[in-house]
């Protein structure tokens, strides 16, 4: 029997709720940290989070805090659970009382436009190191909604020093949550966050009513431009043939739930950006991503058709009909650059 530790999960958003559930249910004591005072003490008195999880009953090992220095009291392990764009202020207020080191747990998918780096490189610049044991990520196909449900869900953890992605694949893993390893955390990073792009474009798509062919090219050369730019960025490709590659692609582009495929569903009917994202009510992490890998791919000098398409749509005004019209005018190449050059080389020996 796994021993039962203390952890608190900042950010009491809908992904942040239902890791409290899943760490709740392996008899964890759980601390919810939220930045609303009446929906924490909706949480402590209903033991529900109508906003972000409504009709789900959490278990009564969740209390909710709004003091967050109460809520860090004699603490080792956090998870972070707040939008990529609020990750450096909540740390920031945390090291406002911490004096000990910290586990990071970090669930967030995204890259922070401008300084282009990976959410485990902004903690590891916010945070000093006398107060940073670890940092881990937590990745993979899982939509809150199903997880608060007890449904089967895969996901997989990576840090740099594998017995802490170890350490927290032990407090996560149950009958219903599946938690992988994999020493990949450039991949996993780049992975999770990426496929926020492609889902927003297959999402767009959806909408302009072009069907099931035009979604699963998008998924597969979706697929493959993320490849191209995290190898460059100095991933394994293999994880992008795993949970937090293929498996989030396929949960994103595919899924009703998906914040980023609505987003985009909503753009491709007509809608305007800004109107979506203020009737969204949710982080829709894709718009800054697009933006931080529209940026990644000139600085690596690395081709993005897909992301470049989506970065005119989102910041440029462009008509989708007009970007996929040119996604697909583009100059006719080879499917498997690398296998291309490989055999071309091979013919010129
Ligand atoms: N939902 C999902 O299924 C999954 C989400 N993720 C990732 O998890 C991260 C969080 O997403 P998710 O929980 O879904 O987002 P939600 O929009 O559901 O919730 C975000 C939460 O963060 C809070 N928050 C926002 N800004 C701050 C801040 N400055 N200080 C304190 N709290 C803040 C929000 O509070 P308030 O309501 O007051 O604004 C809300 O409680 C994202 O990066 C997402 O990509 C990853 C896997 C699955
Ligand atoms: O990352 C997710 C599922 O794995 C959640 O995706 P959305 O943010 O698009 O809802």
């Amino acid at each position: 029997m796994q021993p039962k530790d203390k952890i608190t999960v900042l950010g009491a958003g809908s992904w942040g709720t239902a890791l409290a559930m899943v760490l709740a249910d392996n008899g964890h004591e759980v601390r919810l940290w939220g930045h609303n005072e009446d929906q924490i003490n909706q949480l402590n008195t209903l033991h529900t989070n109508e906003k972000y999880l409504p009709g789900i009953t959490l278990p009564e090992n969740i209390v909710g805090y709004y003091s967050l220095e109460e809520s860090l009291k004699d603490i080792e392990t956090i998870v972070l659970a707040v939008p990529t764009k609020a990750i450096r202020e909540v740390l920031k207020k945390v090291l406002d009382f911490q004096k000990t080191p910290l586990t990071i747990v970090h669930v967030s998918k995204g890259i922070e436009p401008d300084t282009l780096l990976r959410i485990s490189e902004m903690i590891e610049e916010e945070v000093p190191s006398e107060l940073l044991k670890d940092v881990v990520v937590l990745s993979g196909p899982s939509h809150a909604e199903e997880v608060s449900l007890r449904h089967p869900t895969t996901v997989t953890v990576s840090s740099k020093r594998m017995e802490a992605a170890e350490k927290i694949q032990d407090l996560f893993i149950n009958q219903n949550f599946r938690v992988y390893t994999n020493p990949d955390i450039i991949g996993v990073e780049i992975g999770g966050a990426l496929k926020n792009i492609i889902a927003l474009a297959a999402g767009i798509t959806d909408g302009l009513g072009y069907g099931d062919n035009a979604k699963a090219a998008l998924i597969t050369r979706g697929l493959a431009e993320i490849a191209r730019l995290g190898t460059k960025m100095g991933a394994s490709p293999l994880t992008f043939s795993g949970l937090t590659g293929i498996g989030d692609l396929i949960v994103t582009c595919t899924s009703v739930h998906s914040r980023n495929w609505r987003a985009g569903n909503l753009l491709g009917k007509g809608k305007n950006l800004q109107e979506v994202l203020d009737n969204m009510g949710m982080v829709v992490e894709g718009v800054r991503t697009t933006k931080a890998a529209h940026q990644l791919a000139e600085k690596f000098g690395v081709t993005m058709p897909i992301t470049s398409a989506l970065y005119n749509v989102l910041f440029n005004n462009a008509s989708p009909k007009h970007e996929v019209d040119s996604l697909m005018a583009r100059v006719k190449t080879h499917e498997m650059e690398d296998l291309a050059n490989v055999l071309e080389e091979k013919v010129h020996e």
